[in-house]
């Protein structure tokens, strides 16, 4: 038999705020907002029950934008959904993470109380893309051609770096330039999924360049170093793996030539360190599918059959489609895996009530980014 879970909806007047508390071990977790005040976010405290403090958690991942209240409900002792009221179909579904490994590992880091949200995709959508390779050996050309014929499907994440720019690059779209002591400092408040110091430059993946792409119901792709792999491959992000080799040696040295965006002095270093990243991306476990750019048209071909793309990913995403609007008035419970959303409880008492099923037994993904992997079912009675 399923459980249900306890929650508790409080109604504070003097704010026009609300407020839900779910209880957890020695801890109780609430979650406010207040009503009309356009784009406030909804805040997080933390009740340690054995001291009887309550403590400001720090906030990961993008947070929901306030609706006209939410309700919530425990899964299972890592996080709790939260279903925001009336809101758009891209902001109903949020899952509050309070005990996922990515929470773990930042409160274990930061030593201090830490939560994150994710927002909820019914569906899997699909994973991300990591696309590494030495300098030069096309990984560049290959996402643009990508992104070009499938503009609505995929986005970039843009990566922030310490190199300045090149001549036709612009600051937001293929790098975010940034000043070392900044990024380290972001480094340091844990805003990156993963950074590398690269031919002698830091770059890095800032959590919120990875959402901004889901958030938009793209797939991401990320142009990052082998040890930036290595970093993702150990993160939550479940991603595809791709190695772009080059057909040799001597071909690597002539497009970087032939690119004309780097010093011989910096040539020289980027082809040193090409071996050691070819040597690197054999590590066993670490790359799912191994590219040779030799000849661009069917390499770019071979990259499109591992991705499994044809004609229909030109189509506009039908993510948010799938998605559903929480009415105002519902209530919730939940049955194994299970949430079941009963809805017109109110005002709409006279009308057939329907309920809304919505499974969560295959949560994939999560904090820093989405969680995937919600299906939806509806029940009119
Ligand atoms: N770890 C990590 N590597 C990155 C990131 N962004 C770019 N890189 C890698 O840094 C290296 C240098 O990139 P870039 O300066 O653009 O030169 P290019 O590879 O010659 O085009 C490449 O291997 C990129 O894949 C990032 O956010 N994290
Ligand atoms: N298959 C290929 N054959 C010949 N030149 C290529 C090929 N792929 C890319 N190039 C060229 O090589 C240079 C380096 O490519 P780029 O995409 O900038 O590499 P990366 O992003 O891996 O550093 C560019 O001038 C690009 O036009």
């Amino acid at each position: 038999m399923g459980e249900e879970v306890p929650e508790f909806v409080v109604h504070n007047s003097e704010s026009k705020g609300y407020e839900t508390l779910t209880i957890i071990g020695d801890k109780v977790y609430s979650v406010g907002g207040s009503e009309g005040l356009p784009n406030m976010s909804i805040n997080i405290k933390v009740l340690d029950k054995q001291t009887g403090k309550w403590l400001e958690p720090i906030v990961f991942g993008a947070k929901p934008v306030a609706s006209k209240g939410h309700s919530s409900i425990l899964l299972d002792n890592e996080r709790v959904l939260i279903l925001l009221r009336e809101s758009s179909t891209d902001n109903s579904l949020w899952f509050l993470e309070v005990d996922t490994p990515f929470v773990k590992q930042k409160r274990k880091q930061l030593g201090t109380e830490v939560v994150a949200w994710s927002k909820g995709l019914i569906g899997y959508g699909s994973k991300p893309i990591v696309i590494s390779g030495p300098s030069g050996v096309g990984k560049g050309t290959l996402i643009a051609k990508l992104m070009k014929e499938f503009p609505s499907t995929f986005g970039f994440s843009v990566s922030h770096t310490t190199r300045a720019p090149r001549d036709k690059e612009m600051n937001g779209v293929h790098y975010h330039f940034t000043e070392r002591s900044k990024m380290e400092k972001d480094i340091q408040d844990s805003k990156f999924l993963e950074s590398a110091l690269v031919h002698g430059n830091l770059y890095g993946t800032s959590i919120e360049a990875v959402e901004a792409v889901s958030d938009a119901g793209k797939r991401c792709i990320l142009d990052i170093d082998v040890q930036g792999a290595r970093s993702v491959r150990a993160s939550p992000l479940e991603a595809i793996f791709i190695f772009v080799c080059p057909p040799s040696f001597e071909e690597l040295d002539l497009r970087l030539r032939a690119r004309g965006t780097e010093t011989e002095e910096q040539i020289q270093k980027r082809l040193r360190n090409a071996r050691a990243e070819l040597e690197q991306a054999k590590s066993p476990g670490l790359f799912d599918h191994m590219l040779v750019n030799d000849e661009l048209e069917s390499c770019y071909q071979n990259l499109k059959k591992i991705l499994v793309l044809d004609e229909n990913d030109k189509a506009p995403s039908q993510l948010y489609m799938k998605s559903f609007i929480v009415p105002f008035s519902h209530s919730i419970s939940k049955v194994d895996q299970k949430v079941i959303i009963h809805c017109g409880t109110n005002e709409l008492r006279a009308s057939p009530s329907t309920k809304f099923i919505l499974d969560v037994s295959s949560l994939k993904g999560g904090a820093p980014g989405r969680t995937r992997g919600l299906t939806l079912s509806t029940i009119n009675s």
